[in-house]
């Protein structure tokens, strides 16, 4: 059975969790009184499907149940973690906790609170021991980093059972030691708003340079490297030390308007709103939030290639939920072995308005080295000198994937023996196959640049799974060449 987990309150945060915890196969009861608020999730769910599939190697698991409860007792029946996001008021977030505890003691409560701190949130709780802040960032569902801060009334093994959930819906739980107003992050974030609105009431820039002096520079940097270790690379050979004697004066020097903020008159408002109008107003909200999740996707996929920064959270995540998915001794009894999820993207459509050629073949490797890695033949075997080649491939395109698909990957064994691997792949759209794709994979000796028997280990797994597939019925195109008549 699915595990449950609650949302009270279910806006742009709170929408973002329960899309995050729903692909991710937990069930979800919210509570919102919003007449709205199904609506509105069911729009942000939308646009989860539609990108966070795309950040995963591996089959993404079955989606968990939505329900929307009538009151915060019902919501929280049964759940083994509740998430509170309702607006950003003490009073509010208080009554909503005594609810939550009334009906369900001990069960951890994070708080999406941008800037209250865990010890306000737990004034005057049947239990703050299980209150603390679980503060995420938007879209909830692409974005790993979520600030974990407890207070010393915070129960340790509440917040280390926290962590573990997070963990497995895919977040980075940041541990912030001391609590303090607004967390870690949401300080810069101030910092950084703040001197962007003096900028506009000074005149000195609009919001859209505002923008551009971001996106097209230090904001690539941070979302890569972050901030000190940006700054150590400017340092250059002299390094940080260096950095900090050339640069730190500055600090001093009239370049901030420090922690003063403009008042917020009609007229500043006014300024700024149609600024941004006059900026992005030709797209509605959720076009926006579709620009920025493929332009997220994009990132994230890049630092994930390289392992680096949010990209090295995705890679944790998919490994944890291979050893579920590939449970030793799979052998794909029956069927052949789904191997691969994947997502068709604004990038992979060509000038015909479908799927290009080359991400056909994409899709067989991400297929085919799902299942290299399954039988035990994965980075750390190639390390070691061995690994498998592909000696051909046909490709019979069967049907057309179009944007937004989400396309399946599954691998029949053929024939296999100590040097050699027939495979046939089958990329599907639901049932229907838009691709077949007969391989053979030879496995060779990198170094000596030949085939060679393949490990006793990795033919170990390979060899059971050829045996299981021998009762599969023989794929019509197997051995099939271009052109030929049937
Ligand atoms: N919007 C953002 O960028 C971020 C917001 N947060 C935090 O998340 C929390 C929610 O913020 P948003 O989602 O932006 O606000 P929102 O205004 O979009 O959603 C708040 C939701 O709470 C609901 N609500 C009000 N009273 C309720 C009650 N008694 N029980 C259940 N639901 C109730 C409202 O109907 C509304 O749907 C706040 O604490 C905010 O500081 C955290 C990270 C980012
Ligand atoms: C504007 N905000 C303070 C609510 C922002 C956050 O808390 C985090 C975010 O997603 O930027």
């Amino acid at each position: 059975m699915a595990r449950k987990a609650a949302i009270i309150g279910g806006g742009v945060i709170g929408g973002g969790w329960a899309a995050r915890f729903l692909l991710n196969g937990w069930d979800v009861s919210v509570f919102d009184p919003d007449p709205e608020a199904e609506r509105k999730i069911a729009e942000v769910l939308a646009n989860a499907r539609a990108s966070l599939p795309a950040l995963s190697d591996i089959p993404m698991p079955a989606e968990g149940s939505l329900s929307f409860a009538k009151d915060i007792a019902k919501a929280v029946e049964g759940a083994e973690y509740v998430q509170e996001s309702v607006s950003e008021r003490l009073d509010l977030k208080h009554r909503v906790f005594a609810e939550i505890q009334k009906a369900s003691r001990g069960v951890p409560i994070g708080s999406s609170t941008s800037g209250f701190k865990p010890s306000e949130l737990q004034e005057g709780a049947a239990d703050p021991s299980s209150i603390f802040v679980a503060h995420p960032f938007n879209p909830v569902y692409l974005l790993p980093l979520v600030e974990i801060v407890p207070s010393s009334k915070s129960g340790e093994q509440c917040i280390g059972n926290a962590k573990e959930v997070l963990r497995e819906i895919g977040m980075f739980p940041l541990h912030i030691r001391k609590e303090i107003d607004a967390h870690i992050a949401d300080r810069f974030l101030e910092a950084v708003w703040r001197e962007a609105l003096w900028l506009v009431k000074d005149g000195i820039a609009t919001t859209e340079e505002i923008d551009e002096a971001i996106r097209m520079g230090f904001g690539l940097r941070w979302g890569q490297m972050g901030l000190f270790e940006t700054y150590r690379v400017a340092g250059g050979e002299a390094g940080m030390k260096h950095f900090m004697a050339q640069f730190g004066p500055a600090l001093k020097w009239p370049w901030t308007k420090l922690t003063d903020v403009p008042d917020f008159t009609e007229e500043l408002v006014d300024l700024i709103a149609g600024q941004s109008d006059a900026q992005s107003g030709n797209y509605t909200i959720r076009e926006l939030e579709r620009i920025r999740d493929s332009n997220l996707i994009g990132f994230l996929r890049a630092l994930k290639e390289r392992n680096w920064g949010a990209g090295r959270v995705l890679r944790e995540h998919d490994e944890r939920r291979r050893v579920a998915f590939h449970d030793e001794g799979r052998t794909g009894e029956g069927a052949p072995l789904v191997m691969a999820q994947m997502q068709v993207l604004p990038g992979w459509i060509d000038y015909n308005g479908h799927m290009t050629e080359s991400r056909y073949l994409f899709a067989t490797s991400e297929t085919s080295d799902a299942f290299l890695r399954l039988i035990g033949a994965d980075l750390d075997y190639v390390a070691g000198g061995h690994s498998y080649y592909t000696a051909e491939t046909h490709i019979m395109h069967l049907g057309e994937a179009r944007l937004g698909d989400r396309l399946t990957g599954t691998l029949q064994v053929l024939y296999a023996d100590e040097k050699r691997m027939h495979v046939f792949i089958r990329i599907l759209r639901g049932e229907e196959a838009v691709a077949s794709v007969e391989q053979i994979l030879l496995h060779v000796d990198m170094k000596a640049g030949k085939t060679c028997p393949a490990a006793p280990e990795v033919l170990g797994r390979l060899l059971p799974v050829a045996e299981a597939h021998k009762s599969l019925p023989r794929p019509d195109a197997a051995g099939r060449h271009v052109g030929q008549r049937k």
